[in-house]
């Protein structure tokens, strides 16, 4: 039998009359953890420059898609192919993940936005300070330079890694639910700086849980609930249908949740 084509979320952009290669391909992708999988047997294309709202019912498995795209985990069977290096993709991790206790000031957090530019050993001066100014105007933290992050608010703490992300430059962003108990005013300011992401042609993928923002703001949608069930425009992917379809799914008993014997 031939395996399933590939589903995209977006048409491929053409690149001299050719279609551009995809900034993520899921050929068959099977994740999981000690031999047990989470996500099955993704066929999936994600076109560059694209902006995509990752969606499902808890444990569906989005985290663990956005981990094994940023190359934190391995599949357990499949291969996913990068169009972009590793250096040019960032990824942010859920709130919950991070350890806001390490001594470090908002500067020093955003600063660290440059290091792939720099080199790990490479000096972030005085000559910097301007970008770094840039990006944290840019969220709204002037003023807030010599605060430890230990000292923020969830919203504010957001923002910093977002300026962060800003001096990072990166061609495929991952953000895992970046807008988790945030207020509407922080949720308009970082949306519309994913937007501008996606205009400088950067390829944007977030896992998020507000449909109705996923509805307004993000034009392709990954359904997800332990495997594919919709991808491509929002509201082609985020009917009645296809939502009772994936609740369904995360409810049934999964039958695949022994060690994955192809894997071993
Ligand atoms: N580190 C881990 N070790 C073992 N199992 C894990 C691990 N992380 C996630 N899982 C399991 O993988 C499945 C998918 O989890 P994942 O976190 O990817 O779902 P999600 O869609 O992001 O959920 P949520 O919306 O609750 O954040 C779940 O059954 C979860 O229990």
């Amino acid at each position: 039998m031939n395996a399933p084509a590939a589903q995209s979320v977006s048409p491929a952009p053409q690149q001299g009359g050719r279609p551009s290669p995809p900034a993520l391909r899921f050929d068959n992708v099977t994740l999981g953890y000690d031999r047990h999988p989470a996500v099955h047997h993704l066929h999936l294309d994600i076109a560059p420059g694209s902006l995509t709202a990752i969606v499902g019912p808890n444990g569906a498995g989005k985290s663990t898609l956005l981990k094994a795209a940023a190359g934190l985990i391995r599949p357990l069977d499949g291969v996913i192919q990068r169009g972009v290096p590793a250096r040019r993709i960032a990824y942010l991790p859920q709130a919950a993940a991070l350890d806001n206790s390490f001594p470090l000031t908002v500067y020093d957090l955003v600063a660290m936005g440059l290091w792939e530019r720099c080199g790990l050993f490479g000096r972030i001066g005085q000559r910097h300070a301007p970008r770094i100014a840039e990006a944290l105007r840019a969220v709204g933290l002037t003023g807030l330079e010599r605060r430890p992050i230990g000292a923020l608010s969830g919203g504010q703490l957001q923002r910093a890694l977002f300026a962060r992300l800003l001096l990072q430059d990166a061609a495929l962003i991952l953000l895992d639910e970046p807008f988790n108990a945030l207020d509407a005013a922080t949720v308009a300011d970082l949306t519309a700086l994913i937007h501008r992401w996606r205009d400088e042609g950067r390829t944007v993928l977030a896992a998020l849980h507000d449909l109705e923002l996923v509805r307004a703001s993000f034009p392709q949608t990954l359904l997800l609930a332990r495997e594919l069930i919709a991808c491509g425009p929002t509201d082609v992917v985020l009917t009645d249908a296809n939502l009772a379809r994936a609740r369904r799914m995360s409810e049934a008993p999964d039958p695949h949740a022994a060690p994955c014997v192809r894997a071993a």
